[in-house]
C-alpha cells in the first residue's frame, strides 16, 4: 500500500475577491496562510511523514507547501516544482470577478465555463498583457505549452504524463508523496485516480487547504480516500467554492 497527500493551497487573494485566476500568479491571504499551517498541524497529529513535495510554479500553492511544511517542521523536504501543475488556465476570463460573469451570462454559462470537462474558457490573444508567454519561468516552453485557455480535458493532458512519468513511479519506489496544487489540477488527478466520468466531474470541487488522502494499491489503484479534519466543514468548504460562479442574489 501507499500512502499519496494532495493540498490544494489556501485562500488566495483572487479566491477572497471572486476571480477567475489561472495562471496568474496571486498570493495567499492571511487566512489561506493560516489554512495552510492548520493542513500542516493535522498532517503532523496524524504522524503523516514525507519523502519528496511537488508543488506547482505558482506562489499560492507554492507558499502552501511551505507553511505546511514549516508547521510540520519538514522545511528540509524536497520540493519539486512543475509547471504542469499549475491551475488550469482561465483564458480570457482571468482577473474577471465569477459572479459578475454570472450576472452577465447566466450561472449555467458560467458552470460550463468552471466545470465542463472540454469546453474551454475564451481564449486571450497572446498580446493580451495577461499572456503568460514572455513569463521567464515558462523560457524552457514551446510556444505552444503555454496555454492562452484551457478546459480541465486540456489540463489533464497535461497533469497526466507528470503523473506516468513522475509521481507513479516515485511511488512505486516508495516514496511518500505530498502534492500542493490547485482546484482544476488536482480535479485532473482526481478524476484520473477515481475514474470519474467527464459528466460526473462537473460535480467535483476541492476545498482550500484541506489534505486529501490516497491509500493506493499496488498498482496506485486508490482503495480509499478521505480528506483530514471534520466531514461537515470540508463538506461546507467544497459547496462554498461551487457557489462562487453563482450571480448574487
Ligand atoms: O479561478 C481559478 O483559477 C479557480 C480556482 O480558484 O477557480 P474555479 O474554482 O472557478 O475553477
Amino acid at each position: 500500500m501507499h500512502t499519496l497527500v494532495l493540498l490544494r493551497h489556501g485562500e488566495s487573494t483572487w479566491n477572497l475577491e471572486n476571480r477567475f485566476t489561472g495562471w496568474t500568479d496571486v498570493d495567499l491571504t492571511p487566512t489561506g496562510v493560516t489554512q495552510a499551517r492548520d493542513a500542516g498541524r493535522l498532517l503532523k497529529a496524524e504522524g503523516f511523514e514525507f519523502d519528496l513535495c511537488y508543488t506547482s510554479v505558482l506562489k499560492r500553492a507554492i507558499w502552501t507547501l511551505w507553511h505546511c511544511l514549516d508547521t510540520m517542521d519538514r522545511t528540509w523536504l524536497p520540493v519539486v516544482n512543475r509547471w504542469q501543475l499549475n491551475e488550469r488556465h482561465y483564458g480570457a476570463l482571468q482577473g474577471l470577478n465569477k459572479a459578475d460573469m454570472a450576472q452577465q451570462y447566466g450561472d449555467a454559462q458560467v458552470l460550463v465555463w468552471r466545470r465542463s470537462y472540454d469546453t474551454p474558457p475564451p481564449p486571450l490573444t497572446a498580446e493580451d498583457p495577461r499572456c503568460e508567454r514572455s513569463d521567464p519561468r515558462y523560457s524552457g516552453l514551446s510556444t505552444e505549452q503555454v496555454p492562452l485557455t484551457e478546459c480541465l480535458k486540456d489540463t489533464v493532458a497535461r497533469v497526466l504524463p507528470l503523473w506516468h512519468e513522475e509521481l507513479a513511479p516515485q511511488i512505486r519506489s516508495g516514496k511518500r508523496l505530498l502534492v500542493a496544487a490547485h482546484g482544476n489540477s488536482m480535479r485532473a488527478l482526481v478524476k484520473y485516480l477515481d475514474g470519474i466520468s467527464d459528466a460526473d466531474i462537473v460535480g467535483v470541487n476541492i476545498p482550500n487547504g484541506i489534505p486529501l488522502v490516497y491509500t493506493l494499491d499496488v498498482d496506485l489503484k486508490p482503495v480509499a480516500k478521505r480528506y483530514l479534519g471534520d466531514a461537515e466543514a470540508v463538506a461546507a468548504a467544497a459547496a462554498a467554492v461551487a457557489a462562487q460562479g453563482q450571480a448574487r442574489p
